[in-house]
């Protein structure tokens, strides 16, 4: 067969694994709507188990190897279960507007852009983007109105939690109604044909030269330009029209303003991803039938034992900590203010009585938010 003939059956067949993917996305909905009549949690782990060994199964024979199968249906299982979650976490918050204001860092082509398309669309709201140059200014937006909702970066498995956000929620009312995670993958994005080994200055925002610290190490004689955002970056090359400039950033970004791929895979681990949380003025309830995260702030005091004691608490609930962080107290040099992200629901029996204890044991305690968890572990099968 020519390669164009051969290419033209791929693209076909290509089109056809779309539709069957929205065909199956459509028939996830509608389980969907089966469980909330019938009260059931959306995710079935035992049905997962059946599905992917049958599945496995007839991959053998038609020659597909099982591991080959099993990451796709991983994926294919995570997007089913994230859209029935969106679907029955939108119905039990009502209907809203036919569109929400979204702030978040840097402008279009910026990760938060991404990360925001991705988690709207979700949930199937038309977005008005206010693409904003700061983390304060984000936050500033909603509790000003001028936002329904913020996207903000809180932790990347690269460079670790983003202080500067973790701060912000010590000191403002908004809560936190979401979260999502999203690939983060840097590439060297330049003008056209622009030569690599020519660069002479790279713009980047802080957190991605975090990301990318080993990349950088080993480039000699480069000026490197901080920005707020990839958006902000990618701006800057394309004003400049300077072949010898290069911007950090994703590479769907770089497209929107015209620059091209130079180099790929910068950052220090492999699979560098990050976690956004969405805030809001209102805080929201999660349904019984979605795995729900609980984030909360408290100050132990110094005495010895304090937090041991507190974490004492969780455990005699039988609560799981996600996440234990620390940040500074402003004014109280050495003291520290703990950030605790649980897989539990605020509204849970448990819950609520092991925060009636810490209430009482700690000297400050406040809930920034209770959210659908997205962290959808893989069902493993033994195949
Ligand atoms: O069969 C179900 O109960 C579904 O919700 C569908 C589905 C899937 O996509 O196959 C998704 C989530 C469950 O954990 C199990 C299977």
């Amino acid at each position: 067969m020519e390669l164009t003939e051969v290419r033209q059956q791929i693209q076909h067949t290509d089109q056809e694994l779309l539709q069957l993917l929205a065909k199956r996305r459509k028939l996830a909905l509608a389980v969907a709507e089966a469980k909330i009549s019938q009260n059931k949690p959306i995710r079935d782990q035992q049905r997962e188990e059946e599905l992917l060994l049958r599945l496995i199964e007839s991959g053998k024979a038609l020659e597909l190897d099982a591991h080959y199968v099993t990451r796709l249906f991983h994926v294919i299982i995570e997007d089913s279960v994230l859209q029935q979650q969106a679907k029955l976490q939108g119905e039990l918050r009502g209907m809203q507007g036919p569109s929400v204001k979204v702030a978040y860092l840097g402008g279009q082509g910026s990760y938060s852009y991404w990360a925001t398309q991705k988690y709207f669309t979700r949930r199937a709201e038309q977005i008005i983007d206010i693409g904003c140059d700061s983390f304060n200014e984000i936050i500033k937006a909603v509790e000003t109105g001028h936002a329904d909702y913020a996207v903000l970066p809180i932790e990347n498995t690269s460079s670790g939690s983003i202080n500067e956000v973790y701060d912000l929620l010590q000191h403002t009312r908004l809560s936190i109604v979401g979260e999502l995670t999203h690939p983060i993958d840097h590439c060297v994005l330049g003008l056209p044909g622009a030569p690599l080994n020519q660069i002479r200055q790279i713009c980047a925002h802080p957190q991605v030269i975090a990301q990318c610290s080993q990349f950088l190490l080993g480039l000699t004689n480069i000026k490197v330009e901080y920005c707020d955002s990839s958006s902000d970056a990618f701006q800057r090359v394309q004003q400049k029209q300077d072949p010898t400039m290069v911007a950090i950033g994703g590479e769907a970004g770089g497209k929107i303003y015209g620059l091209e791929v130079l180099a790929r895979e910068l950052a220090n681990q492999k699979d560098n991803v990050s976690r956004f949380i969405v805030v809001a003025r209102k805080a929201v309830s999660v349904a019984k039938a979605i795995p729900a995260k609980t984030t909360f702030i408290m100050f132990t005091g110094q005495q010895p034992g304090a937090l041991v004691d507190a974490l004492t608490v969780l455990k005699r609930h039988g609560i799981s900590m996600a996440k234990l962080e620390s940040r500074p107290i402003p004014g109280n040099p050495w003291e520290e203010m703990f950030y605790v992200d649980v897989l539990a629901n605020a509204n849970d029996y448990a819950m609520t009585r092991a925060l009636e204890e810490l209430n009482r044991i700690t000297k400050f305690i406040k809930v920034l938010g209770c959210y659908p968890s997205e962290d959808i572990q893989p069902t493993q099968v033994e195949a």
